[in-house]
């Protein structure tokens, strides 16, 4: 599995945590930064990167870390193509995959002691999208959505 992941300074040392796992693991990781650690950097820029990537990599998965992942979530589902969820569990980490097919995961460092964050986002990374009609259907709806919702002029 190829996993880009981005964060803010919330998450910098959970992120180096979490390549080492998952190069270990034998998993590719493209890191989006943050790359030094900086309390006044902002988030979107490293979660809108990873998520371009994700989108322009199909088959890949992202993972988008903060203080709470809630901003984090918020801006990596502006890149149309993403579906980012915040994941708090490892059952809503699952089902993330299984019924939304998320192709990117938000997840809050500073809510979580490091062992738990890692089994929750390797959870979300493990699991494959069910496939199943009625799922399909509802993110078909917001793909639909997304293609046609009206565009700011500039
Ligand atoms: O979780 C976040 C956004 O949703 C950020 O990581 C958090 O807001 C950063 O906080 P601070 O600037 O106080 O370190």
């Amino acid at each position: 599995m190829r996993i880009h992941i981005g964060t803010d300074h919330a998450g910098f040392e959970l992120k180096g945590i979490l390549v080492s796992h998952w190069r270990e693991a034998g998993h590719e990781v493209i890191d989006h930064g943050c790359y030094v650690y900086d309390r006044l950097d902002d988030y979107p820029e490293f979660c809108i990167a990873c998520a371009e990537a994700v989108v322009a990599d199909p088959g890949s998965l992202g993972v988008v870390l903060g203080g709470s992942g809630n901003g984090e979530q918020i801006a990596a589902n502006l890149v149309d193509g993403v579906r980012a969820a915040l994941v708090w569990n490892e059952e809503v980490a699952r089902l993330a995959r299984q019924h939304n097919d998320a192709n990117v995961a938000g997840l809050g460092a500073r809510m979580h002691p490091t062992e738990e964050a890692v089994r929750i986002l390797d959870a979300f990374i493990a699991e494959p999208f069910s496939g199943e009609e009625r799922h399909q259907n509802r993110i078909d709806q917001m793909a639909d959505y997304e293609r046609h919702r009206p565009r700011r002029q500039a």
